[in-house]
């Protein structure tokens, strides 16, 4: 496991390094791993960039992600290739590009449930998700199915904004069977989409049924990514229910966040969710990200930083606290935490496909990074109370917001390498802030 995000201060990670004055007391340490778990749709993108009149020829509908059937995928496939339109296919499904993302930042494993095709040809595209997933992605998981995977049409318009169009597959074939109960248990963290919920009579909204009572029957938080205004827009009283019930963790875009609670502004908006989770995380493009959450009001720690006007006033003062799940504080309190896109985003951005699923990732490292700690160092001061998370809401905001960058600078949804080591002295400033 790396170390979550940079630091200048001192730390006591990796937790092997021991403290050189009692070297000789303490036995060595042979570090236990941890690892996070996921389920998804197995899709591969096929990436295109095309005008908007394709988008209304096609009956898409800009910024949505949308089921289409076996013929309105060939019509469209075939009008990509006929204008030579596709510039890139490669591995994608949110959870897929998360967990992807998770290993790489962590250096460690991620397990994946979904499916796979049981007969792979060499160039197909279920030969292209294996090719172009990280090694450290546990796929042993993966149920075999008779078809192909699931492919993702990924339109981009000129302004940037991406459309899906999904040609489903065997995708949705997950059994509850093949959610393996042990490996559900023992990880850090559980994390799903709310597309796995519009699966029509397919298993795998069962599949993620059956995960969420394992995570919940062993305490695993339980991570939601909302995928799309559109499909919270069609039911938010049930996605608010869903929520309260089964979640602990949300991550969300600031349009899935009005779709979800109505309000427009993201603090706002982050204020309502935490009557229904833990911990939010909530990209907002270009205007960057905020994290909020609950800590205990005996263990708040104020911020460094000036505090910040918004529509929840100076509401970054406790940004230095760590997130703690409400029903294990005293006397829960909120905090929030905010921070403007890295380096002002990079200098050129083709797309901001995947930059919200590289956010997420970062903060599944922390919370994979914490269990870790935990597990490893259970008597240091860190774990005095049971945190959600290894560092403060100010430092989630650092770390997401780093990797978003990085995603897309790279035009790929999926990093194909962790962060520097060290940052140049530009970034490296970053970091102290
Ligand atoms: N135009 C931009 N300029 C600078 N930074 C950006 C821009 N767009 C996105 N970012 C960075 O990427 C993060 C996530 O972006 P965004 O809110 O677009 O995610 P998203 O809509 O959830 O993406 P996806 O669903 O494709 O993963 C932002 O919080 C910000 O740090
Ligand atoms: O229905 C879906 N299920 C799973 N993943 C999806 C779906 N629609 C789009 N994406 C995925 O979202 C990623 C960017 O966040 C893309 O890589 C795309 O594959």
């Amino acid at each position: 496991m790396k170390f979550p995000g940079q630091r200048k201060s001192k730390h006591y990670f990796p937790v092997e390094s021991r403290d050189p004055l009692t070297n000789e007391l303490n036995p060595i340490i042979q570090p236990k791993g941890v690892h996070v778990t996921g389920i998804d749709q197995t899709l591969v993108d096929i990436e295109a960039h095309v005008d908007e009149a394709f988008i209304a020829r096609h009956q898409l509908v800009k910024g949505n992600s949308m089921l289409i059937d076996d013929e309105a995928a060939h019509r469209l496939y075939q009008e990509l290739c006929d204008g030579r339109l596709i510039n890139e296919e490669h591995a994608g499904g949110t959870i897929g590009n998360t967990l992807h993302n998770y290993a790489t930042l962590a250096d460690d494993r991620a397990v994946m449930f979904g499916v796979m095709s049981r007969n792979i040809q060499i160039g197909s595209y279920a030969y292209r998700y294996l090719c172009n997933t990280s090694s450290r992605v546990d796929l042993n998981y993966l149920q075999p199915v008779d078809g192909p995977i699931g492919r993702c049409f990924t339109l981009i318009t000129e302004c940037g904004e991406r459309t899906f169009a999904i040609s489903k597959g065997s995708m949705d074939k997950l059994t509850p069977a093949n959610i393996d109960e042990n490996v559900v248990k023992s990880a850090s963290a559980l994390v799903l989409t709310a597309y796995l919920m519009r699966a029509g009579d397919d298993p795998i909204s069962e599949a993620a049924m059956t995960a969420i009572r394992y995570a919940h029957e062993a305490q695993v938080p339980v991570v939601l990514t909302l995928g799309t205004r559109f499909l919270i827009e069609q039911d938010p009283e049930w996605w608010q229910t869903f929520i309260r019930d089964h979640v602990t963790v949300l991550a969300m875009n600031e349009e899935e966040a009005q779709a979800l609670t109505g309000e427009s502004d993201p603090l706002l908006a982050c204020d309502k969710a935490l009557e229904l989770c833990d911990l939010i995380l909530c990209t907002a493009g270009s205007k960057g990200l905020y994290t909020a959450g609950w800590t205990d009001d005996e263990f708040k720690r104020e911020t460094a930083h000036p505090l910040l006007p918004g529509a929840i006033g100076e509401f970054n003062r406790y940004e230095f606290s760590r997130p703690i799940s409400k029903a294990e504080c005293d006397q829960p309190l909120k905090v929030f935490s905010h921070i403007a896109p890295f380096m002002g985003g990079p200098e050129k951005i083709s797309n901001t496909n995947g930059a919200g699923d590289g956010a997420l990732a970062a903060l599944l490292h922390d919370m994979a990074a914490n269990a870790y700690h935990k597990l490893n160092l259970p008597n240091s001061s860190k774990h005095r109370y049971s945190g959600l998370c290894y560092s403060s809401f100010a430092q989630l905001c650092k770390y997401a917001n780093r990797v978003s960058y990085e995603v897309l600078a790279q035009y790929s949804p999926r990093l194909s390498r962790g962060l520097p080591e060290r940052e140049d002295s530009l970034e490296e400033a970053y970091w102290e802030r």
